[in-house]
């Protein structure tokens, strides 16, 4: 595992797992990106890795109903989730990726930090607010990435862009907010920058499991 600088354009696809047992080891590093369906997640995605058919992106929520994998380097990898939020699934079907989604997010220890994903147009549904709560209770650093910017003025952006901070008072630190389009690429600078944060920090640095157990000398 290096600490060097992240080429997100090195990734590359590992797996489609229905859940977690079928994921790589729970080593390395892991950065997830995670939201509504249709949020504008595996767009995002070939956005950041610059290359256009990566993650599968499709006009019809509901797209991405595994657990995507994308290997970066060595030990860092990049995860696409299933999306939330869909109504018009069957029951079973919504009800098995919910747990993989669910699993995924508190099970999984080399998981560095959650990219949550939202139309800008649509933002902070009750899905989107739980998770984020649940994220900062877990001490799990969160990117709020405020989607298809390019669909609004540049006045509303930022306009929704200042209600999204306020909306999250007290999480200065661990919460951070950005615009971001697919379309235009506006935003990917800092959530490259950002991403490179998280993944420059060093595996297992607070993860309790490494330490548990082993004998103090
Ligand atoms: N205008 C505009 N459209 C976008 C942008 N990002 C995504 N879209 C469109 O939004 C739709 C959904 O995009 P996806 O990336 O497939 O969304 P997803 O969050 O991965 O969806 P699921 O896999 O269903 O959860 C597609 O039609 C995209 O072309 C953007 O920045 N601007
Ligand atoms: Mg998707």
């Amino acid at each position: 595992m290096s600490s060097q600088s992240v080429h997100f354009q090195s990734a590359r696809f590992i797996t489609s797992a229905p859940d977690i047992r079928h994921l790589p080891a729970d080593e390395g590093l892991e950065v997830a990106f995670a939201g509504r369906s249709n949020a504008g997640k595996s767009s995002a995605l070939n956005t950041l890795t610059k290359q256009k058919s990566l993650a599968r992106t499709s006009k019809t929520p509901g797209r991405t109903q595994q657990i995507n994998v994308f290997s970066l380097d060595d030990g860092r990898r990049l995860i696409d989730l299933p999306g939330y939020g869909f109504a018009k699934v069957p029951l079973a079907m919504k009800h098995k990726w919910q747990q993989a989604l669910s699993e995924y997010l508190q099970k999984r220890k080399c998981l560095r930090g959650l990219v949550v994903l939202m139309d800008i147009r649509h933002p902070m549904k009750d899905l989107d607010q739980e998770l984020i709560h649940w994220a900062v209770e877990s001490d799990l650093p969160v990117l709020v990435v405020l989607t298809k910017a390019d669909k609004l003025k540049s006045g509303a952006r930022k306009a929704t862009l200042m209600q999204i901070q306020e909306a999250l008072p007290g999480f200065n630190g661990d919460v951070q907010v950005i615009t971001f389009s697919s379309l235009n690429k506006s935003g990917l600078p800092d959530l490259e920058r950002i991403l490179q944060g998280w993944f420059s920090l060093p595996a297992d640095e607070d993860d309790q499991s490494s330490t548990e157990g082993s004998i103090q000398s």
